[in-house]
């Protein structure tokens, strides 16, 4: 069976039709509140035309001679055209706010599931940063404009519309006067918007290094004062202060001639009117009640003109925050299907793997391996051999191209998300400890534990020593800005959320710890413990990882090279046999050796262990394939 690899490189942005369809699919699922919102921001619009008719009218009826009554009768119909109009524009504002506001928060949320099912292998690769701007800084501008502007601009549109519908209804002459003002409204426009971007553009990113200049002053202020830097720190803000406060008057300055080029465009239009219909009357085609009304119609556009105008760089930047949201929005709804049923067996088989990532070279090539109920099988190999995707593949976090996993004999693919989860633990190398009470944190992996079952995890994994001398022990605050852990503390507790969760099939694929160190050695033993009767996968990092599986399985360039147990893989002198010498040899220089810094992933040097095709021990990490510590 051929499946598409569900790696993706970047994050997809949606195009404007799809942004379109997917704003129009998400209002017809609200079809009652959408028409409602439309058909009265319509009425309230076209009440405004109400009052420059009668007006125009009204000054046909004075210059032909009219009653007091008549006249009396026009000023209450315009009276109650503008209450009326005021309180349809209200309405049409809330309703029309309701519906975009409604959109827009399912669009977040629909990103926001898609994004957190996506494959970790792919959040990996297109990175937190992106998926965080989208769902926050790209929602927020989008929702500024729905929430301030966005109601006003809908009703303005109507109303540019309705109103120049309304010139041309009094006289087509008057209308295409009122047209002449257009390309003039087009050239300010093209004016104004390929130079405000960039501008904005500008001004933010010195605001930005302004209050970084002025955040780091204050984090620093220990260093900065031990250092007598004060005066440098307090120049440098000035100076980007002065750079921020240039661009933001650049920017004033800028609008103010956007303005003026609006007002010209005003004026151009009013006197096309005013001159066409004094030519009009003088020729008896029009009336002056109707040129009047023309020329009130046309100035009740300056306005909303002005506004759409003034905005549309505002839109510009809310339509394409839009696409980046739908864009994800859009992503396929992760697979769920069948029945789930209950897991007798708990083997697992990786059948015929072939994997590779986008359009790349295969990572993995006819991968074939059987781990029986309750075994422990460890994958070894090279940085970048495809240990990491295979687990994810065992695990159902990726579909592989090619072939398929069982787990009781199940395709995981075919189950829900929640039971592959309820039966599959997967500890990684990215730990994430959320912040608030570590016992919150445990009970992650199940909401109803108890104190003591929290504690009896913690006891398996031999965690509770440290946890009891934490400030506050099981109910110490950690994670961002509260008590920090270490990243072995991280791995403990996500073993320790593994005895909670209690699966019959683990997955692990730790790098925390350097090889030889005691903190290898504790998450070594906490790891057996953690993954004791469960059918387990284990990627070692570490030689000591894997000598104590069931079988180790070793990896080169994504093909299975050799397989066996500790005893078997090292007399038969092959790859494993020759990194466990080397290691060996190394082994009292490894131990004396400091801690290297972490990566980005928070894993020792390369946290890979061998030298790629060298088969020899990483002299960065001196960590290779693990000897158990006698
Ligand atoms: N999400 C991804 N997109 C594209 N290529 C990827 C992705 N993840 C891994 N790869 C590539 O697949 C290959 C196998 O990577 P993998 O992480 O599975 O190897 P590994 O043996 O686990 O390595 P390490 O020990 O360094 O983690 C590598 O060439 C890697 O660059």
């Amino acid at each position: 069976m051929t499946k598409t690899s569900t790696a993706h490189r970047a994050l997809p942005t949606a195009s404007a039709g799809q942004t379109w369809a997917t704003l129009r699919t998400e209002a017809g699922t609200m079809p009652g509140l959408t028409a409602a919102a439309l058909a009265v921001a319509v009425a309230a619009s076209a009440i405004g035309l109400v009052a420059p008719w009668v007006l125009g009218d009204m000054i046909d009826n004075l210059l032909g001679g009219t009653t007091l009554g008549h006249l009396f009768r026009a000023v209450t119909v315009v009276a109650v055209a503008a209450v009326l109009g005021a309180a349809l524009t209200a309405w049409a504002t809330v309703l029309v706010a309701r519906v975009s506001a409604t959109v827009l928060a399912r669009l977040r949320e629909r990103a926001l599931d898609r994004a957190l099912h996506l494959p970790v292998t792919s959040l990996d690769r297109v990175g937190t940063g992106d998926l965080l701007s989208r769902v926050g800084d790209d929602a927020a501008v989008v929702n500024t404009v729905v929430s301030t502007t966005g109601p006003t601009l809908v009703s303005t549109l109507i109303t540019v519309v309705l109103t120049g519908v309304g010139m041309f209804a009094v006289d087509w002459r008057l209308g295409l006067a009122g047209l002449a003002a257009a390309p003039l409204y087009a050239w300010a426009l093209r004016w104004y918007l390929p130079r405000s971007g960039p501008y904005y553009a500008k001004e933010r990113v010195a605001a930005a290094q302004r209050s970084e200049a002025i955040v780091g002053a204050l984090r620093g202020g220990t260093t900065v004062r031990a250092y007598r830097l004060e005066t440098e720190h307090v120049g440098q803000i000035a100076d980007r202060s002065h750079t921020a406060m240039g661009l933001s008057v650049g920017v004033f300055t800028m609008f103010t001639r956007f303005v003026s080029r609006i007002n010209r465009a005003e004026f151009v239009g009013l006197s096309a009117v005013l001159v066409v219909g004094y030519l009009l009357v003088r020729a008896d085609a029009v009336t002056v009640g109707a040129t009047t009304a023309a020329a009130l119609y046309f100035h009740r556009l300056f306005n909303p003109l002005a506004l759409l105008l003034s905005e549309a760089d505002a839109l510009q930047r809310a339509g394409a925050s839009l696409a980046r949201l739908v864009g994800v929005a859009r992503l396929p709804a992760s697979a769920a299907a069948g029945d789930p049923a209950p897991l007798t067996d708990t083997s697992m088989e990786i059948i015929d793997v072939t994997h590779w990532y986008d359009d790349g070279p295969p990572v993995l090539l006819d991968i074939s391996l059987r781990i029986p109920a309750g075994r422990r099988v460890a994958l070894v190999g090279a940085s970048g051999a495809g240990k990491t995707t295979l687990a994810a593949i065992a695990g159902a976090m990726i579909a592989p191209a090619t072939g398929s996993v069982r787990i009781g004999g199940v395709d995981p693919s075919t189950l829900e998300g929640s039971f592959v989860r309820r039966h599959v633990g997967i500890v990684t190398q990215q730990v994430h400890v959320f912040s608030g009470p570590l016992v919150e944190d445990l009970r992650l992996a199940r909401p109803e534990a108890t104190e003591e079952q929290v504690t009896a995890a913690l006891d398996a994994v031999g965690a509770l020593g440290w946890v009891r001398e934490l400030p506050d022990g099981l109910y110490t605050v950690v994670g961002e800005g509260a008590h920090q852990l270490t990243d072995a503390q991280a791995q403990h507790l996500a073993l320790a959320r593994l005895v909670l969760a209690d699966p019959p099939v683990a997955i692990l694929d730790e790098a925390t710890a350097e090889a030889g160190s005691a903190g290898a050695r504790d998450l070594d033993a906490a790891a057996t413990a953690a993954t004791a009767g469960r059918t387990t996968l284990i990627v070692a990092h570490r030689l000591t990882q894997a000598a104590t599986a069931d079988r180790i399985v070793v990896l080169d360039q994504g093909k299975i090279v050799e397989t066996g147990s500790h005893a078997e893989l090292v007399s038969a002198e092959g790859m494993y046999g020759r990194l466990w010498r080397s290691w060996s040899g190394t082994r009292a220089g490894v131990r004396d050796r400091p801690r290297q810094a972490a990566d980005r992933s928070g894993r020792p040097g390369t946290g890979a262990g061998v030298v790629p095709g060298t088969g020899a021990v990483d002299p960065r990490t001196g960590s290779g394939l693990a000897v158990p510590d006698r």
